[in-house]
């Protein structure tokens, strides 16, 4: 069976290269927001009071440092997180710039990358499994035995991508992955973001499949010529007429 067709009635061409995103499309909404972000939240201070002194966490804080800095000249924050590697002076103030973050699910990539560092050892001591919807794991197999290849391009940082997949509840999911994106490669709202995805995996932008939940992550991705598929999964925002539309629609993978 196929995708729900837009209601403009086109048809997409068989695509060579599926690319996914997460929440909302192989997972669910509540298990990214109910099990995952708690955790993190949970673990933050601890964690940053233990490793702060490790090199790729200091490079972390100064990437959320330096967001700290655009979001005070827009006027999103009264002021930014003081740079330096006085941890007395930063620590208190990067955690209440983080929690702000987490409170208005921001996807920045230095939140994001702190997350997947912090998920790290949940995941790898058994505390957190990845959930995937039940038809993921098959529609992975049948992509890749029918010669597709599959990637990911997530907010969440490609380390947690990797941690997700890796330590599924089914196991071991990334044997059928041939590579990850996240917001280092540049926004999901931005066409120029897909272009390179599609240069860095090296085929035409129409070749490739884009399933997410987010419509202006949907409306960058057709822009920059991809197929774009939107994937109405239980707790997504709703859809409007117009994203209905303008793009065919699933419900699961079973007809991908
Ligand atoms: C283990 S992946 C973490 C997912 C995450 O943090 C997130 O913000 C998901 O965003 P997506 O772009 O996949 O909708
Ligand atoms: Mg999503």
């Amino acid at each position: 069976m196929a995708p729900n067709t837009p209601r403009n009635g086109t048809e997409a061409s068989c695509p060579k290269v599926i690319l996914l995103d997460i929440e909302g499309t192989t997972t669910s909404i509540s298990f990214v927001k109910d099990v995952l972000f708690p955790f993190a939240r949970k673990e933050l201070e601890t964690f940053l009071s233990k490793n702060w002194d490790d090199p790729s966490v200091q490079s972390t804080i100064d990437i959320i440092q330096k967001q700290s800095e655009d979001d005070t000249k827009q006027g999103l924050l009264e002021s930014e997180i003081p740079s330096g590697l006085n941890k007395d002076v930063v620590l208190p103030e990067l955690l209440k710039n983080l929690y702000w973050q987490m409170d208005n699910d921001r996807k920045t990539t230095g939140l994001k990358a702190l997350q997947g560092k912090i998920w790290k050892s949940g995941f790898e001591e058994g505390l957190l499994k990845g959930q995937v919807y039940e038809d993921v794991p098959p529609a992975f197999q049948r992509w890749k035995e029918s010669g597709k290849d599959i990637y990911i391009y997530s907010s969440g940082s490609v380390e947690a991508q990797i941690l997700l997949f890796k330590y599924s509840e089914v196991g071991d999911l990334t044997k059928h992955l041939s590579g990850y994106f996240d917001t280092t490669t540049g926004p999901k709202i931005e066409a120029s973001s897909y272009k390179i995805i599609s240069e860095k995996i090296g085929v035409p932008p129409n070749t490739i499949m884009f399933c997410t939940d987010v419509s202006k992550e949907a409306y960058a991705a057709k822009e920059a010529g991809l197929q774009v598929v939107v994937s109405i999964r239980p707790g997504n925002a709703p859809l409007t007429e117009q994203e209905l539309t303008d793009f065919p629609n699933v419900t699961n993978f079973n007809s991908l």
